[in-house]
């Protein structure tokens, strides 16, 4: 029998060479598909669509590239199963590698000895470039005494490539986990589209890596709903999203757009800084009727009548003429700006009626002497005389929703009249002058946009987009003038472009329209109003009611997936129950999925950041560590002047361990920062900037300060603790949480090198 390793080489080399093929054909197609000159509409539109199909196959045929198979089944009937980022058949159709999405896939990530799905050995094929390195057995029969039994009760698929995966370096992005999914990641990953699905989970369960797979099985499963759409992925923050950035486009997906809520609204930049109260206020759902009760109130009823000159002629506006206006123009159910005109043209006519009656008056008391011809032409006097213009912009104003915040927020008296139902301190927390926006104004310029429409914006972004279409299709039809003049049979004439068609840029383009050369992320970005197939949120324990409002906007569909851990909650207007976070949005429609195993925090640093979460909820339950290192977490007592050139020099001994994580106070952040320099292994960080990422080795430095700094100081101690994945030091006054905690060591002790072990 031949050697497993060269077996599994052979099976390799035959996956790789249908790769390069395919790819080859693919490439081949979509050189043949450029070159070829069509005169046909139907047919150039129909090309185009074949074109990024290709494309995309072609992006997702490299990305398997790394990787490309990892598992084998074998079942009963002595039927084998490879098990690969992608599916591959022979040119039969029989096929040869199936893609880690399909369900025949998923015996390889659920199996075990007690429910064997049939399968009786899975096999973990490990790979550099296109060699098989080595290969681990999981005998699934239930036979458990055979050598390599999986083991019932430990919960834990391909131990050895698991464990080799946590403790390997961290590289500063994150990596698919597609060899190593566990059986209850692998639930949630493959749970039904449909519906909003809250996956709650400790830190380090996983649950950023399982929201990105789940959007590449989801992709793969329902490609047909979701290619058009796209998937949303929303993140905490931008470091966040360049740490994840790669793990879709490495599973060969791309149809998925990444945002922090700073990034929801088009052409926008959302970086002003401003205190967590101010954040937290503009959060809160009833902000909502804050900008609802702040547009009305632009609706202005004045109390007294208003006179207006017309060439030389007062004319009275009276209260109960511009109440009816409005009455009447509120009653029609359109945004503030699309009901504008409706209440213009009523005080207009009201205006040109009073105009008439004293210009046309008859001396000697008789009938009005204007006619029909004259009312007009008083009707233009007035529609182009300034100060009506500037009496209507006072009474119903063009409004951006811009206009409407900076006028809002600068403006005590504004303030008190749409937000009566706020304190006076809040209030104050949102009075400021400028126009320069934080991130938490842009849940709120979303709602205002919602209720004001289009001030005229948006019709200009959707002329240019008829000009890029107009553009792209004239483009097109350049290329036929230049590839089309003689070859094509009479038959064809009717639906050949004739000279006159090939003017006809325009008309082309309506046809074009999904032919838009952006890509969909693109698309979709500069587009408020676009709405996603499927909406991802990740640390969504963060995001306010207001937050909220905006991503349900974005999902109508309410298919969604949000992932975080309560526990966790760091920003004073976050939810601290799933409940809490989202009845006012969703009410009750949401499944909830739990998961309870921790994949990055070793047992040692759970230890001790489980005291912090027993103080932040005692009922709460710390997720259980995977694995455990052997190496404990130290703790060294510096003074608090003596602290950033202390942790500077720990930081660049720490670097041996790979990348190191420095997360501290804000307070202390910039003395951190200037003490530690630059530097490609090591990050200071807040807590704020530290949520979702971790490094082999973490200093915690100025735990009091992180802990007093904040309302929620406990939690983001907690978040803090957790970021490591090998080492933990902390540096400063302990705080009493701290303090009583029996998980320490000394900093010299725990310097060898972090070991493999299952916890437990
Ligand atoms: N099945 C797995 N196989 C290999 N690695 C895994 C697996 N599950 C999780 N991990 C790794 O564990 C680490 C933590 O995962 P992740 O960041 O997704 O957790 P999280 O639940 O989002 O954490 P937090 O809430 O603390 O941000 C990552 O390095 C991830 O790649």
């Amino acid at each position: 029998m031949q050697n497993p390793v060269q077996d599994e080489q052979d099976h390799l080399a035959t996956f790789y060479a249908t790769l390069d093929r395919e790819r080859e054909r693919t490439d081949g197609r979509l050189r043949d598909e450029q070159v070829a000159g069509t005169r046909n509409r139907q047919a150039l539109h129909q090309r185009d669509g074949r074109i990024r199909d290709l494309n995309a196959r072609l992006a997702r045929l490299n990305a398997a590239e790394e990787g490309l198979c990892f598992g084998r089944l074998d079942d009963e009937a002595g039927e084998v199963l490879h098990i690969g980022r992608i599916g591959l058949h022979d040119d039969d159709y029989e096929p040869l590698l199936v893609d880690w999405r399909a369900p025949a896939a998923r015996p390889f990530y659920i199996a075990t000895a007690v429910e064997n799905h049939g399968v009786i050995r899975r096999r973990h094929i490990q790979t550099r470039l296109r060699k098989v390195v080595d290969i681990q057995d999981e005998q699934l029969d239930l036979d458990r005494t055979a050598p390599g039994a999986s083991q019932p009760g430990r919960g834990v698929v391909g131990e050895e490539i698991l464990l080799s995966a946590l403790n390997t370096k961290r590289t500063g992005t994150m990596e698919s986990i597609v060899r190593t999914i566990q059986a209850d990641q692998d639930r949630i990953i493959r749970s039904e589209l449909a519906g909003i699905l809250v996956v709650q989970g400790g830190p380090g369960t996983g649950k950023t890596a399982i929201a990105l797979h789940r959007a590449a099985f989801l992709l793969y499963t329902h490609r047909d709903q979701l290619e058009k759409r796209g998937i949303l992925v929303v993140g905490p923050n931008s470091t966040f999203l360049k740490y994840i950035g790669q793990v879709l486009p490495s599973l060969g997906e791309d149809g998925v757009r990444l945002v922090t809520v700073a990034e929801l609204y088009p052409d926008l930049i959302a970086t002003r800084p401003e205190s967590p109260e101010a954040a937290e206020v503009k959060g809160r759902a009833a902000m909502a009727n804050v900008i609802e009760k702040a547009v009305a109130d632009r609706q202005w009823l004045p109390a007294e009548p208003i006179e207006v000159t017309v060439d030389r002629t007062v004319l009275r506006l009276d209260s109960s003429v511009c109440g009816d206006a409005r009455a009447r123009a509120r009653a029609r159910g359109l945004t503030h700006n699309q009901a504008r005109p409706f209440f213009g043209k009523d005080i207009i006519d009201a205006l040109t009626c009073q105009y008439a009656d004293i210009i046309g008056a008859d001396p000697l008391g008789g009938e009005n002497l204007l006619d029909e011809y004259d009312l007009e032409e008083l009707r233009k006097e007035v529609v182009a005389e300034p100060a009506v213009k500037n009496l209507l912009q006072r009474l119903w104003p063009l409004l951006s929703p811009q206009d409407l915040l900076v006028d809002l927020y600068g403006d005590e008296e504004r303030l008190a009249t749409a937000a009566p139902q706020l304190s006076p301190l809040d209030r104050e927390h949102l009075l400021r002058y400028g126009d320069d926006w934080s991130p938490a104004d842009v849940p709120l310029l979303d709602e205002a946009a919602e209720l004001l429409g289009d001030d005229g914006r948006d019709a200009a972004r959707e002329r240019a987009d008829r000009a890029r279409a107009i553009a792209y299709a004239q483009g097109s039809l350049d290329v036929l003038t230049g590839s089309g003049s003689t070859d094509f049979d009479e038959d064809e004439e009717s639906e050949v472009l004739t000279a006159k068609d090939l003017l006809d840029a325009e008309s082309l383009a309506a046809r074009y329209e999904a032919d838009d050369d952006r890509t969909l992320a693109d698309r979709a970005a500069a587009d408020r109003r676009w709405t996603y197939g499927h909406v991802i949120v990740d640390e969504a324990q963060e995001l306010s009611p207001m937050a909220w409002r905006a991503i349900a906007r974005r999902c109508p569909l309410r298919s969604m997936t949000l992932v975080g851990d309560v526990a966790q909650t760091g920003a004073a207007g976050g939810g601290t129950s799933w409940q809490q976070a989202l009845v006012q949005t969703f009410g009750d429609r949401w499944r909830l999925a739990e998961l309870t195993m921790n994949y990055r925090t070793p047992a040692e640093v759970m230890d001790l950041a489980g005291h912090v979460l027993s103080e932040v909820d005692p009922a709460a339950k710390a997720p259980e560590s995977v694995r455990s290192t052997g190496v404990k977490p130290w703790h060294e007592e510096v003074p608090p002047a003596d602290q950033a050139q202390y942790v500077s020099k720990v930081a660049r001994e720490e670097v041996q361990h790979g990348q190191v994580g420095v997360i501290t106070s804000r307070s202390r952040l910039e003395l951190v920062q200037e003490a530690i320099g630059g530097g490609d292994d090591i990050t200071v960080l807040t807590v704020a900037g530290a949520k979702g990422l971790e490094f082999d080795s973490v200093l915690v430095v100025d735990p009091d300060g992180i802990l007093i700094e904040s309302p929620r100081g406990l939690r983001d101690l907690y978040v803090a603790l957790t970021r490591c994945t090998q080492r933990l030091g902390v540096i400063g006054p302990l705080p009493p949480v701290l303090r009583d905690a029996p998980a320490w060591d000394d900093r010299t002790a725990g310097t060898h090198q972090p070991g493999s072990d299952l916890a437990g």
